[in-house]
Parts: C-alpha cells; sequence; structure tokens
C-alpha cells in the first residue's frame, strides 16, 4: 500500500483529485466509483476546480457505492442528493453516466440485482472509499461475514450516531441502506482510501497495520494490488511510518 500523509485535508483532496485527473484523461472511458461522507468533501472541492480549469469529464460514468433505504433521490440527505450537491451539478458529467442504488425501490432484492449488472457493465477504474470509526468501507459493517456483491444492509449502531450529524436528531437517521459488496469494490483497478481527524487514527492502523479481520471490512484492502491511501497527519497519527 501506498501511504501519503498531508498537513491538511485540503492539500490531500488536491493530491487525490489529481489522481482521479490522471484516469479520467488516460482512459477513452473511465469509469470513477465515488463515495460520500465528510471525508470526500475536499476531494471533490478539488476536483471541481479541475474542470472550471478546463479538465473534460463528459466522457466519464459514475458509480456510487451506497444509498440510504427509504430516502428518495430528492431527500435532502439521500446519497444522490450530497452527489449533486457537491459534484454533479458542478461538472459536466451526463446525468444519465451517474449511477447510485435506489433506496426506494420496491423490490430490494431486485434492486440489488439491477445495481450488481451496472458494476458489471461498468467495471470500475478507481474506486474511492471514506473509511467509518467502526472500519466499515461503502455501508459494509463490521461482521462475521462479508458480503461480495451489492445487498441490503442493517446499519451498526455506531454508523447511525455517526452520521446523525447530517440529519436533525438521530431518530431520523435510516436503519437501512444498500452498498456494493466487497469483491466489487477490490474489482475496481485502482483504490484510493481517504481518512481525516484524530477520530479515524487508530481505525487506519487497524485497518492497515493489523491482519485481515471481518470485524475490520476495510482491511480486506490489504489484498488489493493497487491502494493509495492518503492521511492528515491525525488520521495517520497511529501509524508507525
Ligand atoms: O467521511 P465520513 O463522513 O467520516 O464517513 C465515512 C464513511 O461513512 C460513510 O459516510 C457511510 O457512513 C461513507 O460513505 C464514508 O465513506
Amino acid at each position: 500500500m501506498n501511504i501519503r500523509v498531508f498537513r491538511t485535508p485540503s492539500d490531500a483532496g488536491i493530491y487525490a483529485a489529481s489522481i482521479l485527473e490522471r484516469v479520467v484523461t488516460s482512459k477513452e472511458r473511465p469509469v470513477l466509483g465515488l463515495a460520500t461522507g465528510g471525508t470526500v468533501i475536499p476531494l471533490y472541492e478539488a476536483f471541481v476546480n479541475l474542470v472550471r480549469c478546463g479538465l473534460d469529464v463528459s466522457h466519464v460514468t459514475t458509480l456510487n457505492l451506497d444509498e440510504y433505504i427509504g430516502l428518495a433521490p430528492d431527500h435532502p440527505q439521500s446519497y444522490r442528493a450530497f452527489m449533486n450537491e457537491h459534484l454533479f451539478s458542478k461538472v459536466g458529467i451526463p446525468a444519465e453516466s451517474t449511477h447510485l442504488p435506489n433506496g426506494i425501490a420496491s423490490d430490494l432484492a431486485a434492486e440489488c440485482e439491477r445495481y450488481n449488472a451496472v458494476i458489471r457493465k461498468n467495471p470500475i477504474d478507481i474506486q474511492i472509499l471514506g473509511i467509518g470509526v467502526n472500519g466499515h468501507i461503502g455501508f459494509n459493517e463490521p461482521s462475521h461475514t462479508l458480503i461480495t456483491g451489492t445487498h441490503v444492509v442493517n446499519l451498526s449502531a455506531e454508523t447511525i450516531k455517526m452520521n446523525a450529524r447530517f440529519f436533525q436528531n438521530e431518530e431520523e437517521v435510516p436503519r437501512q441502506a444498500i452498498t456494493m459488496g466487497v469483491q466489487s469494490i477490490l474489482q475496481a483497478k485502482q483504490i484510493i482510501l481517504l481518512a481525516f481527524g484524530e477520530h479515524k487514527a487508530e481505525i487506519i492502523r487497524e485497518a492497515l497495520k493489523d491482519g485481515i479481520r471481518t470485524d475490520v471490512p476495510a482491511s480486506i484492502l490489504q489484498l488489493h494490488k493497487d491502494v493509495t491511501v492518503i492521511l492528515d497527519e491525525q488520521s495517520a497519527s497511529h501509524l508507525d511510518l
């Protein structure tokens, strides 16, 4: 694993955006695997700046990791709304080329199959990941088993608590989500994992330096041959670098 440590999330976001830029300019039909959450905002800000400076993204396809169950795309806390706000509304990726699971599908099993087919049709060139304080990637929560494909997940009490900051109160946080599975994540040709802040320091150490454990889902990234971990000084503070 290639571990890069930056002074601030903003510096780290600029670096991560430059990696995305290389993928976008070097592929005929680049497929970007995207993430949501507070961590990726500096990356999207830097990427939007690159687009404003002339980076063409009209040929890009995007696939997001996950979506809350029960939130319609126009719900302000849906991940579709997050992506619209922080990226899609600011760059020229054609709307039909941006994919997220549908959190209000009436048949969730069929929706998972549909999303698996979208992933199969659009092999991911680069996958962006954040990490939960409990080690989740996408919404693959700590468990005895990790699921390979897209699936419905019950969110952990810890995740609900952490994500309550985006809602009026904890009661409003959906209890379930649809998430890409770990095999789909590992099949991306390249992976960038971002983490910022002291509160992520210990889980980053566990994910990178201990063995592979299903109760730390991000540790499975140790199996991938092209992972870049982008940290700030706080999130890197428990690593022996
Ligand atoms: O970036 P944050 O807000 O700390 O969240 C970390 C991870 O948790 C999620 O928001 C899901 O809870 C992911 O989408 C994200 O990668």
